[in-house]
């Protein structure tokens, strides 16, 4: 680049310490340029672009091709390009154009800047009044402007004839005034010389809590009330607010309108108020969230991708403000937790889980994309329904649904590189497995209902053989449900047993048995079934209900994974109860409409022997004057520091092994106080520190088989992963 040779590092920090004279300038205009225009990737790799000028006043993006401008960074170039303009009196607009790669990506009829209209409009950097500033300015001033005759191909903004500020008329009252009802509208127009927009940021924002200093720097005087707060006295405030809501979907709403105004905030009161917030902003009420939300819709999350998006996948990715993405969750909204398929308005899944990721396993939200591929519905009321927000149509299946997949997971690896992990969630069994397997090879993929629910299930039965007693391979399994989350469960599980007693994993799968909703799955039905329920076709005698499997086949866990409500019935417990000193008993399906029983029921109907999780949150259970709180059997326990572990050791693919690992780690979080309890899973409230452990075990994995590639290893990798851990305090500004 030519750049290279004119751009020595004197120069830079000459110029450098002049920032503080324009710090005001090109900290908004970096800050906005790089959250709204799409194509400026996020620290640290700012110093691979630069910009220029054009003869039109645009400012040009472009990429080095090779290598990094390390000793030029692109807050210094934003700031020598926006003091010339400054300095020489072009117009208050600037159109931006940009190129990334070899992608021209033309916008800079869209985005247009306003640059501090005072200094703009004298056209001369002398006049601001501030003389001995004016000077600097003026020098700074001509040393860009030899500077970036090398960058640019055409003339000089110094050569441009200053033109004045228009003011009134058509273009101050765009897109607002009846005159211009029928033109085209810029939603991206940014008042650099305001901090406006500043308050409209979430990531930045931090309303009340701007500092005198602040409010100063950044534009913001009389924009905010006199009042300087503090993220405390805001989170008091706020979780007070919360709990007036008496309907967990209007607590949801609030939440979200949060981290839409103020993500730092929200994320704050999620990780300090974590077991009060997980059910708002998570199983159960973001089922009903799902199931309303298109009446509930606001402003868009996430990036949808539908059919009419086939062969533009890339191009949508480009449209996401941050490029430096680390994890996807993505759902095509055919399996919405035990609510079925709920289509586009899935998407309140994918946003959810991401949200955990960053307050439960430290995840920074900019690196977490929410996809939701619409292929349609089969859901007959939300395609009648006027508010449904998808494409009005069947789902598409075979080779159009797969094409758009792939075309998917193309454009993701192609965009966001090797290492970044693609978390499927949701998807129909009939799609599920099939992607992991076909993805598992090629991608960082992971399944988070067949893997994720698998190590965090593992970790539950293995802590709770502290209080029931016997080794892995002593209990019989029977599950409720065959699908992503039974079959995955079983698999892990007969892993685990087969390494315990190194025998094949055939051997260990014969204490495993599974009810689908044709009942027990036996050798007789091989011929019809799936091909993810054949290895569970033990040599049997048909069975047709729950309760006769329970009855003929004994077992000392029970695991619910149908998505049907209500099928662990009294005489159900009765017969775990009989056979069973201390049932373990798992309901895990999801939201708590659909859970197998309730934690009363469990403790009622087993008179208080049973050991019970379940996947939504149930409150403390009062039995004959004891009192039973019963655990949360959820993957969310595992996928955030799992994705962790991932993301800090560079992993390029998933392998069972971390699963193990990370259920491992899990495990051994249970204290013996949350034992005494009768819990099954550490608390949510230890979540961050749990998640820190789950991801060095994890990393240790990825290093031990040769998938990490962030290398040197780090010695401490707990230690390592807290420090990777985003926090939400608020930062302070220049
Ligand atoms: N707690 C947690 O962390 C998690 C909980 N879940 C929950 O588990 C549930 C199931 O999810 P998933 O496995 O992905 O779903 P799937 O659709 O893949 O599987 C559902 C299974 O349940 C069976 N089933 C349905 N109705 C009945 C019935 N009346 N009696 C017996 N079996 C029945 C189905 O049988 P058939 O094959 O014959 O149709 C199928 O085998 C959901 O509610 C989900 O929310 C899922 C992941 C994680
Ligand atoms: C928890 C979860 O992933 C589910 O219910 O689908």
């Amino acid at each position: 680049m030519a750049a290279h040779g004119k751009y020595g590092s004197a120069e830079t920090k000459s110029l450098s310490s002049h920032l503080p004279l324009y710090k005001r300038h090109w900290a908004t205009i970096l800050a906005q340029l790089s959250q709204s225009c799409g194509f400026l990737p996020a620290p640290p790799y700012l110093c691979a672009t630069y910009i220029t000028l054009s003869s039109r006043n645009s400012i040009y993006y472009r990429p080095t091709e090779t290598k990094p401008l390390s000793f030029l960074s692109l807050p210094h170039m934003i700031w020598l390009n926006i003091a010339s303009l400054m300095g020489h009196g072009c117009s208050k607009k600037i159109g931006i154009s940009g190129c990334w790669g070899g992608d021209k990506r033309k916008i800079s009829e869209k985005v247009v800047l306003r640059v501090n209209s005072q200094v703009s409009q004298n056209n001369n950097i002398h006049s601001t009044g501030e003389e001995e500033e004016g000077e600097e300015k003026k020098v700074i001033g001509r040393n860009m402007e030899s500077t970036l005759k090398s960058l640019r191909d055409g003339e000089s903004v110094l050569d441009l004839s200053p033109r004045s500020t228009v003011s009134g008329g058509v273009e101050d009252v765009y897109g607002e005034d009846r005159a211009t009802e029928d033109q085209l509208v810029t939603p991206w127009t940014f008042s650099v010389a305001s901090g406006y927009s500043l308050l409209r940021d979430p990531q930045y924002n931090k309303g009340l809590a701007f500092t005198e200093k602040e409010r100063d720097a950044h534009y913001l005087r009389g924009l905010l009330p006199p009042t300087v707060s503090n993220q405390s006295l805001q989170e008091k405030k706020l979780m007070h607010n919360i709990r007036q809501y008496q309907v967990p979907l209007q607590k949801y709403v609030a939440m979200m309108d949060l981290q839409e105004r103020n993500e730092r905030l929200f994320y704050k009161l999620l990780i300090d108020n974590v077991e009060e917030l997980l059910p708002v902003v998570y199983t159960p009420t973001v089922g009903e969230a799902c199931q309303k939300y298109g009446s509930i819709f606001r402003r868009p999350q996430g990036l949808y991708i539908s059919l009419k998006e086939k062969g533009k996948i890339l191009e949508v990715l480009k449209n996401w403000p941050e490029r430096s993405i680390q994890v996807i969750v993505v759902t095509d909204g055919e399996r919405i937790l035990g609510l079925g398929d709920l289509g586009c308005q899935g998407m309140g899944i994918p946003v959810g889980k991401l949200a955990l990721y960053t307050a439960l396993g430290g995840v920074r939200p900019s690196a977490c994309l929410p996809v939701t591929i619409d292929v349609g519905t089969n859901n007959e009321k939300l395609l009648n329904n006027e508010f449904y927000i998808g494409l009005r149509q069947n789902r598409a299946t075979g080779q159009e649904y797969y094409e758009l997949l792939h075309e998917f997971m193309t454009a993701v690896k192609q965009n966001y590189g090797e290492k970044v992990l693609v978390q499927f969630e949701d998807f129909a069994n009939h799609n599920a497995f099939e992607l992991l397997a076909k993805y598992g090879t090629t991608h960082l993929v992971f399944n988070d209902d067949i893997q994720g629910t698998a190590s965090v299930v593992l970790a539950g039965v293995v802590a709770a053989l502290k209080l029931i007693g016997g080794t892995l391979p002593e209990h019989t399994f029977l599950f409720l449900g065959a699908g992503e989350a039974g079959t995955g469960i079983a698999e892990l599980i007969a892993l685990e047993m087969s390494k315990q007693t190194k025998t094949p994993i055939e051997e260990s799968r014969k204490k495993i048995w599974l009810v689908d909703s044709k009942g027990l799955i036996v050798s007789s039905r091989k011929n019809s079934l799936q091909h993810f329920k054949k290895p569970w076709a033990h040599e049997h005698e048909p069975v047709n209900s729950l309760l006769e499997a329970v009855k003929v086949i004994k077992p000392t866990v029970l695991i619910g994974s149908s998505g049907v409500g209500k099928t662990f019935t009294k005489e159900v417990v009765e017969a775990m109860t009989l056979n069973n000193d201390k049932p373990l008993i798992l309901a895990l399906s999801n939201p708590t409409s659909q859970s197998e029983c309730t934690a009363e029921e469990a403790y009622q109907w087993s008179e208080g022997r049973t050991i019970f999780a379940s996947g939504s949150p149930f409150d403390p259970v009062e039995y004959k004057g004891k009192v039973y709180a019963s655990g949360q059997a959820n993957n969310a326990y595992i996928f955030p520091g799992f994705g962790l572990g991932l993301v800090i050791s560079g992993a390029i693919r998933v392998h069972d092994d971390m699963l193990l690992a990370a259920s491992e780690a899990l495990a051994k979080q249970v204290s013996e106080e949350n034992y005494k309890n009768g819990l099954i899973y550490p608390p949510f409230s230890n979540i961050r520190k749990i998640s820190a452990n789950i991801a060095a075990n994890v990393a240790a994995k990825a290093y031990e088989l040769g998938l990490a590639t962030r290398l040197p290893r780090p010695q401490n990798l707990v230690e390592y992963a807290e420090s990777c851990m985003y926090t939400p305090v608020y930062r302070n500004y220049r």
